[in-house]
């Protein structure tokens, strides 16, 4: 574990130069890691464990389309792919992956096989931080613990492929056998993380529920949409509002940013460029702290917590979600940036 100086902060870090995956492989060689759910995170969280040679089964209902896709990654039903309950009571560590209200249904069935000694992973800290909605309050006699990936389980996985990797949280929950440590790292390690970074499932979920309704998806997509709607409405053609807004953005000068931060990107502008946005950016940064604020205040509340709960437990929920998916695409903004992807210069 490294201290490191984070802007003045000192925070605890595991590295995987520290934690290898050869440690990993040990301290994780007499488990059995069951993975529930093939969604998203499943399948990366499943196929780098299983790459890095660690001893995985896979537990998804049998019939969905996650299970076909579990058979068409080269699970094999009976020998590593089963039935959720069946593949709980085989894992002596069962990594909670299904989606966050399934986890609520699934949550009797799982419990029955939490016998003493097994650890009980999450990659979110949702499910137990809320307790109140979901119901989920482990047994005493097992760990607690959680990695959870700061990105897409696309982008574990492909990263992973690629000999990178992508940063996780890492928290202990419970700690019943004194090994909680050990496995929650091991684990961190082996599902292909870079870096673990150390948390609380309470912090994870407050700054993970924050983030991605905020700058991380819902705030992007909305200012996004609010510049194009302003640039159309004043007479702008829809590609030069799309260019202005996103495909700027996301191809000359967010990479500037992500390589080496937001003074090298304005650095790395016209000075017109530089004294205007250095101006507007206060009043951005002021006009949306008290969004920003009422969000947070809605996530310790638990209220974000009971509307995603609310939505997915109604029947129709995935048709719904996919109408408001699709009304997004085929928005005049989104539809231009469709045409515009396809005028990018290829070499
Ligand atoms: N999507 C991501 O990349 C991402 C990133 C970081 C953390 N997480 C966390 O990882 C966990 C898994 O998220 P995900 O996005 O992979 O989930 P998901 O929405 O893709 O669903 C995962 C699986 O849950 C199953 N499922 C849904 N409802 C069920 C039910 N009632 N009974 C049984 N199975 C059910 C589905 O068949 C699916 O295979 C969540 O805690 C999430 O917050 C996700
Ligand atoms: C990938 C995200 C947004 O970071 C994750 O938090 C999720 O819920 O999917
Ligand atoms: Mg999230
Ligand atoms: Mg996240």
């Amino acid at each position: 574990m490294a201290t490191i100086n984070f802007g003045g902060v000192l925070e605890n870090v595991v590295k995987r130069e520290e934690f290898s995956v050869k440690k990993a492989q040990d301290v994780l060689k007499n488990e059995t890691v069951a993975v529930i759910g093939y969604g998203v995170q499943g399948p990366g969280q499943a196929l780098n464990l299983r790459d890095n040679g660690i001893s995985v089964i896979v537990g998804q209902r049998k019939g969905t389309n996650s299970w076909k896709k579990a058979l068409a990654d080269g699970w094999e039903e009976g020998r590593t792919l089963f039935e959720l309950e069946t593949a709980c009571k085989k894992g002596t560590i069962i990594m909670n992956l299904l989606s966050d209200a399934g986890q609520i249904q699934a949550w009797d069935g799982m419990k029955k096989q939490l016998t003493k000694g097994k650890a009980l992973y999450f990659s979110h800290g949702f499910g137990v931080t809320f307790h109140k909605k979901t119901g989920i309050v482990p047994p005493p006699d097992i760990d607690v613990v959680l990695v959870a990936p700061k990105g897409s389980g696309t982008s574990l996985r492909s990263l992973f492929l690629k000999g990178q990797g992508l940063n996780s949280s890492y928290a202990v929950f419970q700690d019943a056998t004194g090994k909680a440590q050990q496995r929650v790292l091991a684990l961190g390690i082996a599902i292909g993380s870079g870096y673990l970074f150390e948390t609380t499932f309470q912090k994870e979920v407050y700054s993970d529920l924050t983030g991605e309704r905020g700058v991380l998806m819902g705030a992007i997509a909305g200012i996004f949409e609010a510049q194009f709607k302003v640039l159309r409405q004043r007479g702008h053609s829809p590609s030069e509002a799309f260019n202005e807004t996103v495909e700027e953005f996301t191809q000359s000068l967010m990479p500037l940013i992500a390589d080496n931060g937001m003074d090298w990107m304005f650095a790395n502008c016209s000075t017109t460029a530089q004294r205007g946005a250095l101006d507007w950016k206060g009043k951005f940064r002021d006009a949306t702290i008290p969004v920003l604020n009422n969000l947070y205040d809605s996530v310790v509340s638990g209220k974000e917590a009971e509307i995603v709960i609310e939505a997915n437990s109604q029947a129709n929920y995935r048709t719904k979600l996919e109408a408001e998916l699709a009304n997004m695409r085929n928005s005049e903004l989104w539809q231009t940036g469709l045409e515009v992807r396809k005028l990018r210069p290829k070499k």
